[in-house]
């Protein structure tokens, strides 16, 4: 593997992200089963992302699922905000391929205003890793009603209701990446998500969303905003731009069922 320790953070993104992919699937091949494998993912992807951040960008905060969270991030100008192993139950079911690694840049300066400018999710075991630095091209959809990608294991409760008013059809998958991934390889027409989920969940796929062009939102339609004091962020809608309003104004009517901020 070369970096270019100076070189464009888009890339790095995609190099670490496939990095740690690797590692996820040399401790696939073993033995272990259930928690054992699911600590032993998440441990390792968190320890090559950890250790190459430190050697590429030693300057920069980390906000990642597996590490403790610091207060340096909330004055930094550049945080890596980083899921080792999202999906990490699909993980440990083989031969499922439903979960990702995620690696995002957020940056504050006066030129970024704060938001995500890089991102990259690799999806190991199907062998593709998706960044900003070569955004995937939306396909055209096919003919049918809207398709909406959800949680495979915690489908947010009024997600069905929704599905039902807006004629759509549900597609369960793990990891927020591959949700998000199933909008641009045309699985998905929408991923939409409520109840509970952290920064690390969605800043890589919707950094890698908005460099496709699609619509990313919370679900109530204000923007997702990042390196907050508090990482939870439990909601979001990324879909294709045509869907937005209309899946916007279906959940609206569930609003005060589902947020939680
Ligand atoms: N209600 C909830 N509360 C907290 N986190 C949630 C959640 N629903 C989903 N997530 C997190 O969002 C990611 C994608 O979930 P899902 O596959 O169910 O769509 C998972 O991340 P991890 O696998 O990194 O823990 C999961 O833990
Ligand atoms: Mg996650």
């Amino acid at each position: 593997m070369t970096i270019e320790p100076g070189g464009d953070d888009a890339r790095l993104a995609r190099t670490l992200a496939h990095a740690a992919g690797l590692a996820l699937l040399e401790v696939r091949t073993g033995s272990a089963e259930g928690k054992e494998l699911k600590d032993a993912g998440d441990a390792r992807a968190q320890e090559v992302l950890a250790k190459l951040l430190a050697e590429y960008r030693p300057d920069d905060a980390v906000l990642s699922e597996e590490a403790a969270d610091s207060a340096a991030r909330l004055s930094a100008e550049r945080v890596w905000i980083i899921d080792p192993l999202d999906g990490t139950r699909e993980f440990s079911e083989r031969p499922r391929s439903d979960w990702a690694v995620h690696v995002a840049l957020w940056q504050r300066g006066r030129e970024y205003g704060g938001r995500l400018t890089d991102g990259a999710i690799a999806l190991p075991a199907r062998d593709i890793t998706y960044g900003t630095d070569d955004p995937p091209v939306l396909p055209p959809r096919p003919d049918g009603p809207i398709r909406l990608a959800v949680s495979r294991s915690r489908p947010p409760a009024f997600v069905t209701q929704v599905a039902e008013e807006l004629g759509a059809e549900l597609v369960p998958m793990g990891s927020a990446g591959v949700k998000c991934s199933s909008v641009w390889t045309n699985e998905a027409d929408a991923y939409l998500h409520a109840g509970g989920q952290f920064e690390w969940d969605s800043a890589a796929p919707v950094a890698v969303a908005q460099s496709v062009g699609l619509h990313t939102s919370r679900i109530d339609g204000s923007p997702l905003i990042y390196n907050r004091v508090s990482p939870k962020l439990p909601d979001l809608l990324v879909c294709r731009t045509e869907f937005a309003e209309k899946i916007l104004a279906t959940v609206a009517r569930h609003i005060p069922e589902v947020i939680t901020r």
